[in-house]
């Protein structure tokens, strides 16, 4: 392969690359890791662009070899405060551009000095292979903060371009004919660096999404503190469930509890206490209740279970006494026990109605004869 070709091929890879950070940097609240690595493959693509530009007037290649050093050079910093800010580790960035300015340095002095090409080659490949060891190790370190296996593939990348440049020199100096097979090795290497690192900003881009999703998804249908259903969210399933009783003889049925003498707690331990008490409350009823059962928290210490695909209203009951045993048996919080009751009123579908705003209603009117006739204990709907 010419030449031409394989620096054609790099260009246009890292003008592709370049291209992607650049987009993936203008993602709202993507890692800034992006923008560096932008700029950095911006300077490997400019060190290739004049190797090109050489490459079609080889006569005198040694300026465009001094250019393309300073270039490479510079991408080093970069790429590496790219993976600082990718990972937001505690790293003192200060010694990377330190060291790529001694290296801008010997570069720019070895050329005025006019020293032979392997003394300048040589400082500037030590830099290079130092930086690139740098980042795969710090990739490898981080590998599993990422999911996949992008950091993975990001350390045997950058470990490998390492040694390539330990041992280009060497290489060339032995074998000028290895130059350009070189050349293609160092740019499929550095092709697989970026795209890794193109992945772990995408993966990261994923999660982030998928995170925000799932809180406002929580927000949107959850109780804070419980972390119960709330009644938007119940509302839904409850259609939901009704779909699944299509059987003859199959009953919902809805329970509305109501805490008795919860106010004492919070007034006498403390609204903080209070809270303890009510996740207490609604683990325990989830805990007792079956996956495909609905628990909800409608208000401060009212909750609605909704048992669905019971064969007989008789099941309603047993429910009831279980939940209502869970409710009275003391909560422990801080150090303290607290005696709770509960008053349980129970309506079902479809003797009591068809629509859960009905139901509700009617567990509702239930629950207050219960508090009527002095608190702790359950009664289904009755008409009359
Ligand atoms: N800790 C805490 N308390 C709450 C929360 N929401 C409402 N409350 C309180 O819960 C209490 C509920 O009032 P009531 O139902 O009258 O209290 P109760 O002592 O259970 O009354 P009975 O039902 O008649 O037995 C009120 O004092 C509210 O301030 C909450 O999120 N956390």
């Amino acid at each position: 392969m010419s030449h031409e070709i394989v620096h054609t091929f790099g260009f246009t890879v890292y003008f592709v690359f370049l291209l992607f950070f650049l987009w993936i940097s203008r993602f709202a609240r993507t890692s800034s890791g992006a923008g560096w690595w932008a700029v950095s493959i911006s300077f490997a693509l400019c060190s290739r662009l004049v190797l090109f530009m050489a490459a079609s007037a080889p006569t005198n290649i040694q300026p465009a070899t001094f250019v393309y050093a300073l270039f490479i050079v510079m991408e080093k910093p970069f790429l590496l405060t790219g993976l600082v800010r990718f990972l937001n580790l505690q790293v003192q960035e200060r010694w990377f551009w330190i060291a790529a300015g001694l290296a801008e340095m010997w570069i720019l002095s070895t050329w005025t000095l006019e020293a032979p090409g392997y003394v300048r080659s040589t400082g500037y490949a030590l830099l290079n292979a130092g930086m690139l060891a740098y980042l795969g190790y710090t990739a490898f370190r981080h590998r599993h903060e990422v999911p996949g296996w992008t950091l993975h593939a990001t350390a045997a990348a950058a470990s490998a371009l390492a040694i390539h440049w330990l041992t280009a020199p060497y290489a060339m100096f032995y074998a000028p004919s290895w130059s350009r097979n070189g050349f293609l090795l160092g740019t499929l290497l550095v092709l697989m660096m970026y795209s890794s690192l193109l992945a772990a900003i995408l993966h990261r881009v994923q999660k982030r999404l998928m995170d925000a999703e799932a809180k406002a998804l929580g927000l949107a249908f959850l109780d804070p503190l419980t972390g119960l259903k709330n009644k938007r969210y119940m509302e839904q399933l409850f259609d939901h469930a009704l779909l699944l009783a299509t059987r003859p003889h199959q009953v919902v049925a809805v329970f509305y509890i109501d805490l008795d003498n919860f106010k004492p707690i919070n007034d006498s331990a403390g609204h903080a206490v209070g809270d303890q008490v009510l996740k207490t409350v609604a683990a325990r009823l989830q805990s007792h209740t079956r996956s495909t059962d609905i628990c909800a928290r409608v208000g401060g210490d009212e909750f609605i279970v909704i048992g669905t695909q019971l064969e007989q209203a008789e099941q309603a009951y047993e429910i009831a006494k279980k939940l209502l045993e869970q409710l009275t048996t003391q909560i422990p919080v801080s150090g303290n026990n607290f005696a709770l009751g509960a008053s349980i009123g129970i309506s079902l579908y479809p003797q009591h109605g068809t629509s859960l705003n009905e139901l509700i209603e009617r567990a509702d009117s239930a629950m207050y004869q219960v508090k009527r006739n002095g608190k702790s204990g359950f009664i289904i709907y009755d008409a009359r």
